[in-house]
């Protein structure tokens, strides 16, 4: 293939010259902008043998059409899209793929693919323009467009998409309302656009869209190849005669088989020459039901394998002896009448041959396609924490919740232990007093949080994958975000059960009292972060993460004497955040305190530091008890930050 010449770059958008100058690659339409030859995939069986998926898929995609892959369910459409896109993970993967002719450079490659994946994986209560701003502030440099520009483009993609009439409302998800399937599968690929790639890849676009929407997309993705210069390739199942009509090029799978690739228009013919008419007034049903395997009967389903293996080879000769074969009519190979400057004589297997790589059979890398960042680290996590700031107090039901238990617990606390006093009773009182605040700080923070974490994983996974922000960031404004939505509360919280209760007054005390707070709802904080690193499924998240409280909970120092744990287990107590801040807010609360024993009385404590000792709570200091609380939750960020990051960094099968 000829090298590709820089003075072809095309520009996006007349005017960003400057802009897009270093833009590199070149839209030049008589060159294909991703071409591949004889890829094969093979995957493990369960006896341990391998079994072939793709065989021998070879094509190209040029600037500014749009390519559909077609096959029946299970023909490989889906793993042909991975494997071109660089997302294909585990099994191997042999052939050559060249990106503008050169062999890809995995990072600059993920920063010019704009994949669409087939589920909308955005967040439900941003609106739509929302939306598309985050990616434009995370994935265009700052140093080429100011935020005024981003804007500007966000506007423009609105305007192209047909968004802008909803662009105030919020995308929606499961369990809130927002814009229509067609809208949010749109705002999909703005979010995409917005880069300005070279490439834009749709995984079944279609699915759960009524025909009108469906075919908007579909028109939509053509308009933006048009204009954009964008080569488009899509998986779709059974579109409609309209939208087929809409295809430059198909490519037809059976059985992870070549049957067909060429212009959407003369397929029809195509096959009407090797004797297969049409039957069927939609092209897409006739392909499909032409490369279908019978599974009605052996014998159905002898016939038809042997029919598409008829078709696969008659397709392989096709390309093979293109001067014996040609297209039915002579007319470049997008067919898609737009300005192509390729030589009209030109038969297809003459295109298919100057396709052919220098290398062939070469087995994929693995490799983790990380694009490099654009921004500066601090602009990048200012941006994130915006996004997850406004999504947190869009979280009514995490807000409301926050405060609600705050104040109830508040409340149910401050007037089950109303105004202790230094009677005897008092002891007991204040001991369950402050191992309810402990609970408290525990419990009810880390399990909101791990589910909001988790919950966002999907969205963080596919704008990893496209490289939006660098995961130092995305952790950092995860957990800076979160920390006032829990500590507003919380304070409230603290500060009510402090007066209502009637712990010493003393003002150093309910200062120290405080940085005791503070410590254990950071460690809890942590704590969620790790579970939800940890793990992957909600169910398992929901099940460890009460298990191994109530587990920590019983090494706090109240329920089982610090002292008398089974010595096997007593070292638990070291790495227990409850115990240390139990400990501490005993220690804070009882020292200097004296109480009223009755007279008749046999197992009173006389003083704060009797029941201290009598708890075996006062081993470390107050302030020791803090740092190691602080020093335990670093820990625990920093577990759970080498955990997402083992996590969310998959390993791709790259050629
Ligand atoms: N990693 C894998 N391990 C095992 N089998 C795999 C793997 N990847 C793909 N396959 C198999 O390869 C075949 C093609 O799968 P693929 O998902 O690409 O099909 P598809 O055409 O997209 O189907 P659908 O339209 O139903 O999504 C299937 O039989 C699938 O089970």
């Amino acid at each position: 293939m000829s090298d590709i010449n820089s003075s072809n770059t095309s520009f996006a958008h007349p005017g960003d010259e400057e802009k897009f100058a270093e833009a590199p690659y070149t839209a030049d339409p008589r060159l294909p902008i991703l071409s591949w030859d004889n890829l094969n995939y093979d995957v493990k069986t369960k006896d341990g043998g391998t079994r072939r998926v793709l065989h021998d898929i070879s094509g190209a995609i040029y600037p500014g059409e749009l390519v559909a892959i077609m096959g029946a369910s299970g023909a490989g459409k889906t793993t042909l899209l991975n494997i071109l896109s660089g997302r294909v993970q585990g099994g191997r993967l042999y052939g050559d793929i060249k990106f503008n002719g050169n062999k890809r450079d995995a990072h600059s490659f993920k920063r010019l693919l704009a994949f669409v994946e087939q589920d909308d994986l955005m967040h439900a209560s941003l609106t739509v323009e929302e939306t598309l701003l985050a990616s434009a502030r995370l994935r265009l440099s700052d140093t080429k467009y100011t935020d005024e520009d981003k804007k500007t483009r966000v506007a423009e993609i609105l305007r192209q998409l047909r968004l802008t009439h909803v662009k105030d409302t919020p995308i929606g998800g499961h369990f809130e309302r927002g814009v229509s399937g067609g809208e949010r599968k749109r705002a999909s690929i703005g979010v995409e656009l917005v880069t300005d790639p070279a490439i834009l890849m749709l995984d079944e676009p279609s699915s759960g869209l009524d025909s009108t929407s469906a075919e908007m997309v579909v028109a939509l993705s053509k308009e933006m190849s048009r204009k954009r210069n964008l080569g488009t390739l899509m998986t779709i199942h059974q579109p409609s005669t309209e939208m087929v009509g809409m295809f430059d090029k198909l490519i037809l799978l059976s059985q992870g088989k070549l049957v067909y690739m060429g212009p959407a228009k003369d397929a029809v013919q195509y096959f009407t020459q090797l004797g297969h008419p049409s039957t069927n007034p939609n092209p897409a049903n006739f392909f499909i039901d032409l490369m279908s395997i019978d599974f009605a009967s052996d014998e159905a389903m002898q016939a038809s394998e042997l029919r598409v293996q008829k078709l696969v080879d008659a397709f392989a000769e096709f390309r093979a002896s293109g001067e014996k074969l040609h297209w039915p009519t002579n007319k470049n190979i997008t067919g898609s009448g737009h300005d192509t400057p390729v030589n009209g004589s030109q038969d297809i297997s003459e295109r298919f041959n100057a396709l052919k790589p220098d290398i062939s059979d070469e087995q994929a890398s693995l490799v983790v396609t990380e694009p490099l960042p654009m921004n500066r680290w601090i602009r990048e996590t200012w941006v994130l924490f915006e996004r997850d700031w406004k999504l947190q107090l869009r979280n009514s039901g995490l807000v409301n919740g926050l405060v609600a238990q705050s104040l109830i617990s508040m409340l149910f606390i401050g007037f089950v232990f109303f105004k202790l006093g230094n009677s005897e009773e008092s002891v007991q009182n204040r001991i369950g007093a402050l191992f309810a605040m402990v609970l408290l700080s525990v419990f009810p923070v880390a399990i909101p949080v791990m589910t909001m974490v988790l919950s966002g994983r999907a969205v963080l996974l596919r704008e990893r994958s496209g490289g939006a922000y660098r995961m130092s960031s995305y952790f950092v404004s995860r957990v800076l975000s979160i920390i006032p939505l829990v500590f507003v509360p919380y304070f409230i919280m603290y500060i009510g059960i402090y007066f209502l209760v009637k712990f010493q007054v003393d003002a150093g005390k309910f200062f120290i009292g405080l940085a005791i707070f503070v410590s254990i709802l950071l460690a809890s904080l942590a704590f969620a972060f790790v579970v939800a690193m940890l793990v992957n499924s909600m169910e398992v998240a929901h099940i460890i993460t009460p298990l191994t409280l109530a587990m920590l909970m019983l090494f706090a120092g109240n329920m089982a004497n610090a002292h008398s744990i089974t010595p096997v287990l007593r070292w638990i107590k070291y790495i227990c955040m409850m115990y240390y801040s139990y400990s501490a807010f005993v220690q804070n609360e009882f020292s200097g305190l004296t109480f009223n024993c009755k007279e008749d009385s046999v197992s009173c404590y006389r003083t704060g530091e009797e029941v201290i000792a009598g708890y075996s709570l006062g081993n470390e200091t107050i302030a020791e008890c803090i740092v190691i609380n602080l020093a335990l939750a670093v820990g625990m960020y920093a577990a759970a930050y080498m955990l997402l990051r083992w996590k969310i960094k998959p390993r791709y099968l790259f050629v």
